[in-house]
């Protein structure tokens, strides 16, 4: 898979296979700069490769049309970015239900308040809207509405690089209990190296990406 966000200049990306098992839990690394939130995007389908595929439970994403795409990502993958993108004037659970309509998914305010539930996140909290609350509780937010669609595969992208190191601690522990309960794949990317304990398998972006050789 090639990409590069300006065809006319040498690759960002140039992975000839990288590959994630079933409920594999796999942190990835790299420098700043080195292309780790593309390569989510590339895995996501927001972005796609200028040549190349992208194969997840034996479907092409990069063969969907747009809207199909997005459909699939809702039904299959579930993402938690930097910035959480909650929607800041909706609450808690209509975030969740929000996520749970793209993806079709049934009984979604009952699983909403269970999923804040196990997180705790409950209470007058499920109905403030996301903007009134702390950092830690949007990301508790951000893992349950990641999780809302029973996706067989979760990418996180560094949620952690604005919290001290006991926050951090919390909410790898929350993120890896609620995902070895789901039975999630889980793509993990930062680079704080300090975190690659808790995975099965840790990746560097620099060893599977050959532009990264070269650069
Ligand atoms: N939309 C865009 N258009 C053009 N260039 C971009 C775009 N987004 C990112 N880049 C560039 O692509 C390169 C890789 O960016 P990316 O965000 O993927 O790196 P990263 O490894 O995730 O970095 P960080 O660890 O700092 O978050 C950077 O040089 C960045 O400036």
């Amino acid at each position: 898979m090639l990409f590069s966000y300006d065809k006319t200049s040498s690759p960002l990306l140039d992975i000839p296979q990288w590959t994630l098992d079933n409920a594999e839990q796999v942190f990835l690394h790299g420098p700043s700069g080195s292309g780790k939130s593309t390569f989510l995007n590339i895995l996501a389908g927001i972005l796609l490769p200028n040549r190349g595929c992208v194969d997840i439970l034996g479907q092409r994403i990069n063969g969907l049309r747009s809207g199909k795409r997005d459909k699939w990502r809702a039904r299959h993958i579930g993402v938690v970015f930097q910035q959480f993108n909650l929607i800041p004037y909706l609450s808690p659970v209509d975030n969740i239900r929000l996520a749970a309509h793209f993806a079709n998914t049934p009984n979604a305010s009952r699983e909403a308040s269970k999923l804040l539930t196990s997180l705790s996140i409950d209470g007058e909290l499920c109905h403030r809207p996301a903007s009134q609350l702390s950092v830690g509780q949007q990301q508790r937010v951000a893992i349950a509405r990641a999780l809302i669609n029973r996706p067989e595969l979760i990418i996180v992208d560094e949620p952690t690089s604005a919290l001290d190191a006991q926050n951090r601690d919390g909410f790898i522990s929350l993120l890896m209990d609620s995902v070895q309960q789901s039975g999630a794949a889980l793509l993990f990317v930062s680079h704080d190296l300090s975190l690659s304990t808790h995975f099965h398998r840790v990746d560097a972006l620099g060893k599977i990406n050959r532009a990264g050789e070269t650069a």
